[in-house]
């Protein structure tokens, strides 16, 4: 059965609008597993609301945490905890959130008791195996490689190689946890360069917030110590990587896109939007109190290396296939296993609606041509589906397949995205 049909609206005018976003997906979901696993009552004020979120709520709850939403609105929660042990004996659903089955297994394993996990049909294509085999050299035991499996403790902890070039989530998933492993973790990254690295970068951040200490002095190892997780009153930022469509659809339309709330400074790699896009042509300035993008109509072709933010490609391809001049990006391989396979997905898609794209050993190639309405398969990737939005804008006649699986992310784009153009399309 394929799933419904979005006529992506089409505008002629610059679309001027204000874009309020909820919270971060990447930062909501370790601050609600690091409150679980705190020392004390804390609460994560702001969380996201999305498909996502409501995965990692559900496993936290499954393993016991003692948690109370107040304040609930359609996008956020704040959320109260209590910590407890955590609870073995049950079951986790991760749906296809790459957060919930890298993150939650290494804590599932402190449970007494085993703990299985499943997720979407296309979860079970996603790479797990490097943290499921640093989970069994830790002292845990796993019984597959990838989804379906089972984790049952204890964990011990202490040394670890990994190769995290599939994904940096495998080393944020063993930090999260570690300092309540026994004998904390080091993890030693050897391979290919590690994707993603802000990301890496933000779990440090958040330990060294709650006490936790992390040594990170040397490249590709991280040691975190055992011992307390420190509770706190934790309030989270509006998700810089969703705010992509938004701001592209400035651009294509020669528009400006306001974003309250943009962080001075982030760990986000969606902060790197405010480079990429000014070097595809559009005028980023900070106005107090959030970021504003504002474009030409004409977008300029890009060679860039998104190795760091990784999960913006299908929103600069959307750009880059109506821009003035071809676009290569590099740096990517491993998207290949992000919700599906982008670097597929992206070449399919551009080229059915007569776009010239191919991939290559790393990435993509874009070559601009004059494109027409068809229908843009989403593959359940909530990123495919707003990059479709995106094209949709110039391009009359786009139809994207199954617009409801931007609840990934995002509680309701259709709506916002309405929001944004206001009666304009
Ligand atoms: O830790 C995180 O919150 C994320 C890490 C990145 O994963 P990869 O390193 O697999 O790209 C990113 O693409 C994903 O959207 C979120
Ligand atoms: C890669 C992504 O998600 P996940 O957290 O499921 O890996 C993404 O959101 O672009």
């Amino acid at each position: 059965m394929s799933a419904p049909l979005w006529p992506a609206p089409t505008v002629t005018a610059p679309v001027t609008a204000t874009v309020r976003l909820p919270g971060s997906k990447s930062v909501t979901n370790r601050a609600l597993l690091l409150a679980a696993l705190a020392d004390g009552p804390g609460a994560v004020r702001l969380a996201l609301r999305s498909r996502d979120a409501d995965l990692m709520t559900a496993a936290l709850r499954t393993l016991g945490a003692e948690m109370t939403a107040v304040d609930e609105t359609p996008e956020s929660a704040d959320w109260l905890f209590t910590p407890g042990p955590v609870a073995g004996g049950g079951h986790i659903e991760v749906g296809l959130a790459g957060t919930v089955m890298r993150f939650v297994p290494p804590m599932a394993a402190l449970a007494d008791g085993e703990v299985s996990f499943d997720g979407d049909p296309a979860a079970r294509k996603r790479p797990m195996g490097t943290i499921l085999s640093a989970l069994r050299a830790l002292g845990a035991h796993a019984d597959a490689d990838t989804l379906p499996f089972t984790i049952r403790g204890p964990v011990t902890g202490g040394e670890v190689s990994v190769d995290a070039s599939g994904s940096s989530q495998f080393v944020s998933g063993l930090l999260l946890t570690a300092a309540r492993f026994e004998k904390g973790v080091t993890v030693r990254h050897v391979g290919p360069p590690v994707p993603s690295m802000p990301h890496i970068e933000m779990t440090v951040q958040m330990l060294r917030a709650r006490g936790v200490e992390v040594d990170d002095s040397e490249p590709d190892i991280w040691r975190v110590a055992p011992g307390p997780i420190a509770a706190t009153d934790f309030t989270v930022e509006p998700d810089l990587s969703n705010a992509a469509p938004f701001f592209a659809a400035a651009m294509v339309t020669g528009g400006a896109v306001t974003v309250p709330g943009w962080p001075l400074e982030t760990t986000q790699p969606g902060d790197l939007l405010r480079h990429l896009l000014a070097e595809m042509g559009a005028e980023v300035t900070r106005v107090p109190g959030g970021l504003e993008v504002r474009g030409s109509g004409t977008i300029t072709g890009i060679d860039a290396d998104l190795r760091a933010a990784s999960e913006l490609t299908p929103t600069i391809v959307a750009l880059a296939a109506l821009a003035d001049s071809p676009s290569r990006l590099r740096g990517i391989a491993h998207i290949r296993g992000h919700e599906t396979d982008r670097l597929a997905a992206l070449v399919t898609e551009i080229t059915r609606l007569g776009g010239d794209a191919n991939e290559t050993e790393d990435g993509l190639e874009i070559r601009p041509r004059p494109l027409h309405g068809g229908v843009f398969h989403s593959y359940e990737d909530h990123r495919m589906a707003t990059a479709g939005a995106v094209i949709g804008l110039r391009v009359p006649g786009v139809e994207v397949e199954d617009i409801a699986t931007t609840r990934k992310t995002l509680p309701d784009f259709p709506r916002m995205w309405a929001h944004m153009l206001g009666d304009m399309s």
